[in-house]
């Protein structure tokens, strides 16, 4: 399985319940995928069964249902996978007689501050939120207009003072978010300004600002930046596996079958008409992709279809 996200570590689990042997592969140096880099601390209220639950703790449940045989192995990009002799070489390095394919978005890489960082203060500067409580007190700004920016400026205003600056009056994210956002005293919205400048301000990181389409100008000092400005990162590469894309998502039928036979795929790689990239369509398809891919290695084995039998 390629792709420890939400949808792979369930596919991953999934699997190992129907008997098979799992090797989940990662690229990143931690599992669990876009809400455990992206917005470990926001509240997920539409995965079924829990009414709320927080995205690292989600994570954890996921991790803690694998079994100790399920191989994972972090900081392991694929990429490449061959075909041969009726079964799958992985980098020249792993043989599978089926793939998954769980990359969701691709590998993804934050798109860089766009000015120079003075070295002094780069470790001011942050693409991701750990751990909001790292934040107690500090003046913040927070610096983009999507989901991860409006998530992140919530998160941090329980402990800090935050500024959310937008290079537009609009925000692109959940309409409630922008509401919370706009009536949160602890968090100023300024907008629409761009960075202009950045320089080290006796350690702190001082922040010269462009109100777009005015020669206005404003510097404000933060102790801290967090970068949200969206990530660069696509599904193309599984097109040198052979496999056919659609507006950069991956094909499947109603198997979870890609255009190359053996490989299957779920989650937010995978595109099709009326698809809603959210975790819970994603478990569905891993449930779909497991059972056929079980089909595939055992054509003449009886499926049982539930997990247990009464
Ligand atoms: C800000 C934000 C808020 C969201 N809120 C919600 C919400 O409230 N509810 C909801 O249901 N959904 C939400 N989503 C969407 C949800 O996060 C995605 O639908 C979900 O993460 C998709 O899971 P996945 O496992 O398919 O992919 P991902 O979570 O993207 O995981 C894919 C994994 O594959 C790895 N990978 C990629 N390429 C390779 C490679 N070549 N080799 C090895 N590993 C690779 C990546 O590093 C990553 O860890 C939100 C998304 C964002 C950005």
């Amino acid at each position: 399985m390629i792709g420890a996200g939400p949808v792979g570590l369930f596919s991953a689990y999934f699997a190992h319940l129907h008997g098979l042997k799992v090797v989940l592969l990662e690229s990143l140096p931690e599992l669990g995928g876009q809400p455990a880099a992206l917005y470990p601390n926001k509240v997920i209220q539409d995965i079924p069964v829990f009414k709320d639950i927080k995205s690292f703790q989600l994570t954890e449940k996921l991790c803690s249902n694998l079994s100790s045989d399920v191989t994972i192995i972090c900081n392991y990009k694929v990429e490449n996978i061959i075909h041969e002799d009726s079964q799958f070489i992985i980098n020249d390095d792993l043989i599978s007689k089926t793939v998954l394919i769980t990359t969701g978005n691709g590998a993804f890489k934050p798109k860089a501050f766009p000015l120079p960082i003075p070295t002094s203060i780069d470790n001011k500067l942050s693409y991701f939120v750990k751990n909001p409580q790292d934040y107690q007190n500090k003046e913040v700004a927070v610096l983009g207009g999507g989901d991860s920016a409006l998530d992140w400026a919530l998160e941090l205003s329980q402990y800090a003072k935050v500024s959310l600056i937008h290079r537009r009056n609009q925000f692109r994210g959940l309409e409630s978010n922008v509401e919370k956002v706009k009536h949160n005293s602890q968090i100023s919205v300024l907008t629409p300004y761009l960075p202009a400048n950045l320089i080290d301000n006796s350690g702190r990181c001082e922040l010269s600002l462009k109100k777009v389409g005015t020669d206005e100008t404003k510097t404000i000092v933060f102790d801290n930046l967090i970068v949200a400005y969206g990530f660069r990162a696509n599904n193309r590469f599984v097109k040198k596996w052979g496999i056919e894309l659609e507006n950069d998502l991956i094909k499947v039928d109603r198997k979870m079958e890609t255009s190359v036979k053996g490989i299957f795929a779920a989650g937010d790689s995978v595109g099709y008409d009326g698809r809603v990239p959210i975790i819970g369509i994603g478990f569905g398809e891993a449930q779909v992709a497991i059972t056929s891919i079980m089909q595939t290695i055992f054509p003449n084995k009886k499926m049982t279809i539930h997990s247990t039998s009464i």
